[in-house]
């Protein structure tokens, strides 16, 4: 046990070079928990507030105003750091102290605890005593918010190495498609310039069907039958289509619009083309009969809620209660703090939601999810393939693979 000696934050900036907050907090004056805040470019209307008013500044001000709550107490507490910060905030959705800080606090709290007790983070976020690895889903292909004009309007094609036995072959595979998968563009379009969206995904100018095309295309080219050694995914992120006013969904960039009931058949048609193994957001975020009838029909694909479920336990009870969706993403700083994400593990564990522990598209160097994807169980790891702050938490799970407590890859 070792108790918080000093807590305090600075700003700097995450991979999209947006201002954000970093909280350092030490225990017994040596144990130094560290942690960045992330943040999303597509932000479900629901998810906990960034920064009151939008100013990291403010969320570090409350942080140094108040940094006597905190020292003292066990850093390894998660639920009395929680409700610390929760004393600060009578709000839902942390408005007033910033959920960035919520995020950092708790998480560097564990993180120091977990240096104090000379174990790992994940053994000391989980009171299991085996565990197993999630596979790795990361982006090809980007487009809609996390990329220019003329990209796809969906967001995010991705890529699991469904069949590997090993985290090691997992990474790999996914890292051998997104390098294919230029080769394929470039013979496409010999204009294209290898330029690649947020999540390290290429971002070239092709419309949605085409752009999954290409993506199997690479798949194919390596011998990779789709649905055994790989599977591709797809984070629709419809919100960004929706329009509430034409109650629509408007494909700008290719140029068509879908009712509700169009939406739903233009999904199922590329779940069943492309033979999905994961289908993120294909319906607006308050569509959540719509979600349903996409779950009833695929119940071998992952569909997945994010924007829908904001990693809010009480959103996904009411998911739950409409079977909107047999898997859901976790990002803790959609929650707050780690203990409100937790909480939100175990209602999805306890319902036989499949859970997803994900980065968001503006990140940091920093690789605690990967310890959080295996403490809650999550079947996946959804962290991209490429890019700096993409592989630190790729490379940490390559690090965790020396540890005799974690075998095998989980079922999912
Ligand atoms: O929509 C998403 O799932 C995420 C991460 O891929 O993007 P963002 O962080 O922009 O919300
Ligand atoms: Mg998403």
């Amino acid at each position: 046990m070792a108790k918080i000696s000093s807590i305090e934050g600075r700003t700097l900036y995450n991979s999209r070079g947006t201002k954000t907050i970093e909280v350092d907090v030490e225990s017994e004056g040596k144990f130094l928990g560290r942690v960045c805040a992330p943040s999303g470019a597509s932000v479900g209307k629901y998810e906990a507030v960034s920064f009151p008013n939008g100013k990291p500044e403010e969320s570090l001000k409350i942080l140094k105003e108040n940094a006597n709550k905190f020292i003292g107490l066990e850093s390894s507490d998660l639920k009395e750091i929680h409700n610390t910060l929760k004393s600060l905030d009578d709000s839902t959705n942390y408005a007033n102290i910033g959920g960035a800080l919520a995020f950092a606090v708790t998480i560097a709290s564990m993180e120091s605890a977990s240096k104090a007790s000379g174990q790992e983070l994940f053994q000391i976020l989980s009171s299991e005593s085996s565990f197993k690895f999630p596979f790795p889903i990361g982006n090809i292909l980007g487009g809609g918010a996390h990329a220019g004009p003329g990209t796809p309007d969906i967001q995010e094609i991705l890529i699991c190495a469904t069949g590997s036995k090993t985290i090691e072959d997992a990474i790999e595979t996914n890292l051998l498609v997104h390098k294919e998968l230029r080769s394929v563009l470039e013979k496409e379009d010999p204009h294209f310039t290898n330029g690649r969206g947020d999540e390290g995904g290429w971002a070239p100018k092709l419309e949605n069907i085409k752009a999954l095309e290409v993506s199997s295309k690479a798949c194919e080219n390596l011998g990779f039958t789709l649905g055994k050694e790989v599977s591709l995914g797809v984070d629709f992120a419809s919100s960004t289509q929706w329009n509430e006013e034409k109650g629509k969904y408007v494909y700008d960039r290719a140029g068509f619009e879908n009712s509700p009931g169009e939406q739903i058949d233009f999904a199922a048609g590329i779940i069943e083309k492309f033979k999905l193994i994961y289908a993120e957001d294909a319906v607006h975020e308050e569509a959540f009969e719509d979600m349903a009838e996409l779950t009833a029909k695929f119940p071998d694909t992952l569909v997945t809620g994010d924007d829908l479920t904001v990693t809010n336990k009480d959103i996904l009870t009411k998911a739950i209660g409409l079977k909107s969706c047999n898997a859901a993403i976790l990002k803790v700083n959609q929650a707050g703090s780690l203990y409100d994400a937790f909480e939100f593990a175990s209602v999805a564990n306890q319902n036989n939601v499949k859970l997803i522990t994900s980065h968001r598209s503006g990140e940091s160097t920093d690789s605690q999810i990967s310890h959080i994807g295996l403490a809650t169980k999550s079947k996946m790891l959804k962290v991209g393939v490429v890019g700096g702050e993409r592989v630190a938490k790729l490379n940490e799970l390559l690090r965790l693979s020396e540890h005799d407590l974690i075998r095998g890859m989980v079922e999912i």
